[in-house]
């Protein structure tokens, strides 16, 4: 499926969002399960090596969100793969961060692909730029080790050109706003005039992939039945929130496909658990950061109510 002509898929049609009640009643509880339990006998790395793919000369901001979320999320490593110029500037924000500047050089892939046996998950996108071919093949060799994958941002561009590049694969997860949903969903023939059904629509034509459109409410489904997200945020939209979700969805996807291997949540799709935890967190990130903040909060000020946020979610 390639690109039809530009046009807003949702114009004219039933535009409005149906409130539906979330259901953070029956899902917060798999989440608490997949947590990790702290304790002495663990090594650093176990509770999560995480990569981004992201950062150019336009935006570093990102892929800086994305995997410092993940690390503040409980991830014990978090590394960004970006530009030569973005890493002298993301390793500047952050002594927390391991950055590897080779997104720009001859053998990308190559360096890339040397980290990935030690990765458990992969976030694909935040500030990336819109690179097809390198993002081609690490997403190939990703998906042969069988590695959790979130695609955000301009990842998503790439799922626009190329589906199949991710299609079936059952530990991929997409996180389009609604602009990268509509440009996915135009890029597959459907016709549907409700949110909820041209998401679970979409998910079913890319072979049962788990999606996530983020918006006053947040959908999530793996075609099977649509789950809503709608714990209470705030008016504001600053941008970064999108690549908080998806770093704290990278930590959380690996923690959910570790615990269902274990046995631990038989019931649901570990990838939807995953999505569900994150989205919760980011929304309540956001709630609280604008209790202190308002109109003024930013996405740093977000990050610094992961940690309480995660509490009161996760750990009460
Ligand atoms: N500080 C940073 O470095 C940031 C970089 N970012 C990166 O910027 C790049 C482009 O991301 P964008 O999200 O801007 O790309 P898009 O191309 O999806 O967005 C294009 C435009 O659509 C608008 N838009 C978004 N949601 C909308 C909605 N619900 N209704 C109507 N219009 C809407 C946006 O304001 C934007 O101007 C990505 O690589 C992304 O990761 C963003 O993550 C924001 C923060
Ligand atoms: N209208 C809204 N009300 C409440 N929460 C929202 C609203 N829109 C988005 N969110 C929340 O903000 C988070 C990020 O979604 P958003 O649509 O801002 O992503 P994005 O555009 O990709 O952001 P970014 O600027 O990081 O690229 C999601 O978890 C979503 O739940
Ligand atoms: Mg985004």
């Amino acid at each position: 499926g390639s690109l039809g002509p530009r046009r807003n898929a949702f114009a004219g049609r039933g535009t409005r969002r149906r409130k539906v009640k979330g259901m953070e009643d029956d899902i917060l509880p798999l989440v608490k399960n997949i947590v990790p339990p702290l304790t002495s006998k663990k090594h650093k790395g176990q509770d999560g090596r995480i990569g981004i793919i992201g950062g150019c000369q336009d935006y570093t901001g990102a892929p800086y969100f994305a995997a410092i979320s993940a690390l503040k999320v409980g991830a014990d490593l978090s590394h960004v793969f970006c530009t030569k110029d973005a890493a002298v500037v993301i390793k500047s924000y952050s002594p927390e961060l391991i950055v590897h500047p080779v997104l720009d050089s001859p053998n990308a892939v190559e360096e890339i692909e040397k980290w990935l046996p030690r990765l458990h998950g992969l976030v694909v996108g935040p500030g990336l730029g819109r690179e097809d071919l390198l993002l081609k093949t690490v997403i190939e060799k990703s998906k042969a080790r069988d590695i959790p994958i979130v695609i955000d941002a301009d990842g998503l561009w790439l799922v626009t050109q190329q589906p199949s590049v991710i299609q079936g694969y059952q530990k991929g997860i997409l996180t389009p706003n609604f602009m990268e949903f509509t440009r996915l969903y135009e890029a597959l023939p459907m016709d549907s005039s409700d949110y909820q059904r041209s998401v679970m629509q979409l998910s079913v034509a890319m072979g049962n992939l788990t999606l996530v459109l983020k918006g006053e409410q947040d959908f999530i489904t793996d075609g099977s039945k649509v789950y809503s997200c709608n714990l209470e945020g705030s008016g504001r939209r600053c941008g970064g929130q999108g690549d908080l979700l998806s770093g704290s969805m990278g930590v959380l996807a690996h923690w959910a496909h570790a615990a269902s291997t274990a046995g631990m949540i038989r019931s649901m799709n570990p990838s939807v658990v995953a999505a569900f935890g994150a989205c919760s967190l980011t929304r309540q990130c956001n709630s609280q950061a604008f209790q202190r903040h308002g109109r003024s909060t930013t996405t740093s000020d977000m990050i610094q109510e992961i940690s309480s946020a995660f509490k009161k979610l996760f750990e009460s």
